[in-house]
């Protein structure tokens, strides 16, 4: 078997485009133009790179965007002076700090600071909260992105074995409720699945990747999942972006894995440009929200 690739770059030029004409049909409405502000701490190249993309993904949806450069040294203090500063700024409608933050700055606590309303990463305690209730506000970018490529590649979902591997707040956790969430809840989103998560310190690992029929791969090891632990015809998401040399690679052997699923995300190209196009939806979601018109 040779999978099919799952081409998550196209499925997020889509996205935008779509997200584009919508900016342009709210602002044509009367809307206020969109803003999006990055807050960037210290010089991480990859940071770097997801940032610089955020703003020429936002300048050719007709977002406005703003980026705040603080330097490595910056206490938790002025980083939480910053945040509060965009909060309260009426021009800002979405806040996005950009992680990982340099060692000794507590992201838990920073990300408490953000307004909701603004929190267009989906992160606050609040957004998570209305997340694991079914009604959330913002969905989380790079699982709404997994939810989309399923959806728009026509992959069947509901009733089917997904395994998450890795249970990080950004990824497998959210990832996981919006895959399990029944109709009605988690709008459009719902997707039926029976969600098992999975981790490195989940006892026969393999056996359990082997029972499903969709594997989501965010763990942030490179190459871990190897083609011999899938069900033959299993659909693979690789989440993970891990640098290995100068070359990107997924948590799975791609090579190995493409001889035994039916389909499967490349790294890159696959899940990671659909976060940047679900953050451009809900910014212009928060646009919206202020007003309550959304
Ligand atoms: N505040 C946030 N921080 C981080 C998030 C996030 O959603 N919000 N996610 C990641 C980084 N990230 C966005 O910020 C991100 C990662 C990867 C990509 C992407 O398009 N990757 C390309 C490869 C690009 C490369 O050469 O590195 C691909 O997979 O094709 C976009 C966004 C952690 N931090």
């Amino acid at each position: 078997m040779t999978a099919r690739i799952l081409d998550g770059k196209a499925i997020a030029a889509e996205i935008r485009g779509e997200t584009a004409q919508q900016t342009a049909d709210w602002v044509a409405k009367g809307g206020k133009q969109p803003c999006l502000a990055a807050v960037l701490v210290g010089s991480d190249p990859a940071s770097e790179v997801y940032v610089r993309n955020k703003q020429r993904a936002c300048e050719r949806a007709g977002i406005d965007s703003q980026l705040h450069r603080l330097d490595a040294s910056t206490s938790q203090a002025e980083l939480i002076a910053v945040v509060e500063r965009l909060n309260n700024d009426p021009h800002v409608d979405g806040i996005l700090v950009q992680l990982p933050l340099p060692a000794g700055l507590d992201e838990r606590e920073i990300l408490d600071v953000v307004d909701p309303m603004k929190d267009v990463d989906a992160f606050s305690p609040e957004n998570v909260g209305l997340l694991v209730q079914g009604r959330p506000r913002f969905l989380p970018c790079t699982p709404h992105g997994v939810v989309q490529l399923l959806k728009r590649c026509q992959i069947p979902v509901p009733g089917k074995h997904v395994v998450v591997i890795g249970r990080s707040d950004i990824v497998g956790k959210p990832m996981a409720l919006l895959l399990a969430a029944r109709d009605g809840t988690c709008g459009p989103e719902a997707a039926n699945a029976t969600v098992t998560i999975a981790h490195s310190q989940s006892d026969d690992l393999e056996g359990i990747v082997r029972s499903g029929d969709i594997i989501v791969a965010a763990v942030g090891r490179p190459e871990m999942v190897r083609g011999s632990w899938l069900k033959p015809g299993a659909v693979v998401i690789d989440v993970g972006i891990n640098r290995v040399g100068d070359r990107l690679v997924g948590d799975v052997h791609f090579e190995e894995a493409s001889a035994v699923a039916s389909a499967i995300t490349p790294v890159p190209g696959g899940v990671g440009p659909l976060t940047i196009a679900m953050l451009l939806q809900n910014t212009l979601m928060a646009a919206k929200l202020k007003t309550g018109k959304a």
